[in-house]
């Protein structure tokens, strides 16, 4: 399905340009002025945008250099009142794939849009086979538009080509995966492996020699000799996750492998040198493990060169409404179905729902919705009920003016708290608070800290929020 979002103030011109470019397996969005089209931009995504120069408010240069700046490839037809040059120099000098004159012939309009779809379509076909060529992953993948995003981008840029290792933190399903993949993918080690050890889900016991290999005899059952994943990445990158699940007495082994460059097979006395580069990540708090003595602290500065945190889905805004069409039509295409239309109150649950599991638990969301959705529309039903459940949450609320504003700071409180890992020091920072208010303000909503025990908040289908303590994650 082809998206064209139609940008003009005067609603016949609009409606006349709808009838004319629209087609079977073309979907046409209309705004009315330049504000109202980044609105709809910052959620939905699109194949090509038709937009007027005059318009009150944000005129049509003005978008023009808003979308080159952050959707650099989205074609842009600008639609010019009168043949002057100038105004078609500037389209042109701005980024427009192409300008219009009114009054517009209606072939010509149909020609122009053709062209620009096509060549937005072969565009994304050769970015994507490009991507598939120099393996599978590129910064593509990863969909992100807010500040703290934006951030992360920069930040891969920079040090992809840096030989320093980098931690990357960051709650279950934030990609972090995808972040250490760009890394690499950006690198001067690409053409190498990029190996992955989950150091949470190998039994301690194998994980030294999954690491660094063993030779024949070293224990029972290593009938052969056999090469380790550290030197199956040699001249590439290995990638540590869950790196605060790695035992103390593999802690050690690591730092050696990263002061000395070299590796040692379990049961043997060789050293062999291996040139790798070491990217970890992790959902814990490491600082706070080295505080408890279960991370060293050695070995926490030598990987923490760079850090690169990956906020909270539930902070980020309108990015949730962006990957929720991504997603869409991601699924829509690889389940064979034409579903690309999303009913105003999934919208809305999405938009409001806090999630807990972050994108991965959006994306089941929408694999899941797309598989059940009857038609091209996704309802309400076709959500999981827990997050169908927060499309009310603010109608929820009633009462006096006080009493909405205790709702309002509790949530606030409670995500700041959340995103810190119920740590307060962090949270006071991030609200701007001193920590004295924080704590005041905690007691009055009765919100635990992380000093109580490890945290864990569920929130029911009616949007009450419950935090259990326990010892244990
Ligand atoms: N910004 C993003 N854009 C598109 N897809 C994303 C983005 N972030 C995460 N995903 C998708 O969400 C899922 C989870 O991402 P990923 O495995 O990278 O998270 P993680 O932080 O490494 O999780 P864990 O800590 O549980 O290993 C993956 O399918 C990934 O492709």
């Amino acid at each position: 399905m082809e998206r064209i979002l139609i940008v003009d103030d005067d609603s016949g011109i609009r409606s006349e340009l709808v009838s004319i470019v629209s087609s079977p397996g073309r979907e046409i969005i209309e705004a009315s002025d330049g504000s109202e089209a980044l609105q709809v931009l910052e959620s939905e995504m699109f194949d090509l945008i038709l937009s007027d120069v005059r318009m009150p408010g944000m005129d049509g240069f003005e978008l023009l250099a808003e979308i080159r700046q952050r959707w650099t490839n989205l074609p842009v037809i600008i639609i010019t009142a009168f043949a002057s040059t100038d105004t078609a120099v500037q389209a042109l000098r701005g980024g427009a794939y192409d300008y219009i004159t009114k009054p517009f012939s209606i072939d010509d309009i149909r020609n122009i849009v053709s062209h620009a779809l096509e060549a937005n379509r072969l565009f994304n076909e050769v970015s994507y086979l490009k991507g598939r060529l120099g393996e599978r992953y590129s910064m593509d993948n990863i969909i992100g538009q807010c500040p703290a995003m934006q951030k992360v981008f920069d930040t891969i840029m920079r040090v992809a080509k840096a030989p320093c290792n980098i931690l990357i933190t960051g709650e279950s399903g934030t990609g972090k995966d995808l972040a250490a993949q760009a890394i690499h993918e950006y690198s001067s080690r690409s053409q190498n492996h990029l190996v992955t050890i989950d150091c949470g889900s190998i039994p301690e016991g194998l994980l030294e020699s999954e690491l660094f290999g063993h030779v024949k005899g070293a224990f029972t059952g290593a009938v052969s000799e056999k090469e380790g994943l550290v030197q199956s990445a040699n001249g590439g990158t290995i990638f540590l996750d869950e790196i605060g699940d790695m035992p103390l007495s593999l802690q050690v082994k690591l730092l050696r492998l990263i002061q000395n460059r070299h590796v040692q097979k379990v049961g043997s006395t060789k050293r062999e040198q291996v040139d790798v580069r070491i990217l970890a990540a992790t959902n814990a708090n490491l600082a706070e493990k080295v505080r408890n003595k279960q991370f060293r602290e050695d070995l926490f500065y030598r990987l923490n060169v760079v850090e690169i945190h990956l906020p909270p889905l539930r902070s980020r805004g309108g990015d949730v409404l962006l990957l929720m069409s991504y997603f869409l039509k991601r699924y829509s295409e690889a389940l064979g179905r034409e579903v690309c239309k999303v009913d105003e109150s999934v919208k809305r649950a999405f938009g409001k729902y806090p999630w807990p599991g972050n994108v991965r638990e959006l994306e089941n969301a929408v694999e899941r919705a797309v598989t059940l959705c009857d038609g091209s529309l996704i309802r309400l039903e076709d959500i999981p009920g827990n997050i169908a459940q927060w499309q009310n949450e603010s109608g929820a609320v009633s009462g006096t003016l006080s009493e909405r504003v205790d709702h309002f700071e509790k949530q606030c409180l409670i995500g700041a708290m959340e995103a810190e890992e119920f740590h307060a020091a962090g949270a006071a920072e991030r609200l701007g608070i001193s920590l004295a208010t924080l704590y005041r303000k905690l007691k009055k909503f009765d919100i635990p800290v992380a000093s109580t025990g490890i945290v864990e908040v569920e929130r029911s289908n009616t949007g009450q929020t419950q935090f259990t303590r326990g010892l244990k994650r």
